[in-house]
């Protein structure tokens, strides 16, 4: 499990807030590792042992590993057994539901007893409200990533709705805060979104937000800081297709660890430009 102090802790030491995303599919890794007994853990093992210094999360996207039926399920109990423990490894999941199926959806990716997973942090869909929230609260030092402002072009179908108190996304933000502090609770704001950003901070001035979209989404970096950097950082980027499918020759981790450093690179002009480090 990683506490705020020792995500904060990693930033300052990698000087980076990259997340890779594992978004793994089958069809689109390198056609050598298809003799592996299982590719798909070959592959996120590779692109770890690559990336591992350069990042302070992994997130892999369980759609993925679903889609595969119990292959999948094999692939991501071997990722989230295989990656090292003091990075926050994140399942974005996107799960609501009510509250004693979302006890069965914590305790498939928070207890490694009974699932074979022990994730660090969970994204969750907000609109069933706090009892489907709450359940993930319950396993001690875990993070609930809440969806927010979402890099999606029908973010706004639902999420910029008028409320009378605002967007449907800012009232989100200001209910879900008091379920829970900013050493449980993330959002998930997308880097497409990035003019939002300053908005965002009024309601979440301490909170992390995970932030998908720059790279294969055309997000930009520096404008996700600019709005969004905290003293403490409060952001982690994601990158997933960016990086990890950098190359689909035998090569590919050498090019998926050269992405995520010039990543890395840029966040560390980022930190020192706004004093974090
Ligand atoms: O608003 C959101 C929420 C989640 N995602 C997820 O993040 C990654 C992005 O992948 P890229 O290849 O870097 O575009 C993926 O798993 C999405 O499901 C998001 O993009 N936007």
């Amino acid at each position: 499990m990683i506490s705020r102090r020792q995500l904060i802790e990693q930033i300052k030491q990698k000087k980076s807030f990259l997340c890779v995303g594992l978004d793994t599919d089958i069809d689109k890794i390198p056609e050598f590792l298809k003799h592996y007994p299982d590719p798909v853990f070959e592959f996120n093992k590779r692109i770890i042992d690559a990336t591992h210094d350069l990042c302070i999360a992994y997130k892999p996207n369980a759609a993925f590993y679903e889609s595969r039926g119990l292959k999948g399920l094999q692939s991501l109990i071997s990722t989230a057994q295989y990656t090292p423990k003091h990075i926050l490894n994140i399942i974005d999941a996107k799960r609501g539901d009510i509250g004693n199926t979302s006890d069965n959806y914590a305790k498939a990716f928070f207890n490694e007893a009974t699932s074979g997973m022990s994730f660090d942090a969970i994204t969750v869909t907000p609109y069933m409200g706090n009892d489907s929230v709450t359940p993930y609260l319950k396993y001690e030092g875990r993070w609930v990533i809440i969806l927010a402002l979402t890099s999606s072009v029908g973010s706004k179908d639902f999420q910029y709705l008028e409320t009378g108190n605002g967007f449907l996304y800012e009232e989100v933000i200001q209910k879900a805060n008091t379920w829970a502090g900013a050493d449980r609770l993330m959002f998930v704001v997308g880097a497409t979104k990035s003019t939002e950003f300053t908005n965002i901070r009024k309601y979440a001035p301490d909170n992390f937000l995970l932030v998908p979209g720059v790279g294969a989404q055309g997000g930009s970096l520096e404008d996700v800081c600019k709005y969004g950097m905290t003293k403490d950082c409060g952001l982690i980027v994601n990158s997933s297709r960016g990086i990890i499918y950098a190359s689909n020759g035998e090569d590919f981790a050498d090019a998926a660890r050269a992405e995520a450093l010039k990543l890395q690179q840029q966040m560390q002009a980022e930190l020192e430009k706004s004093g974090v480090i």
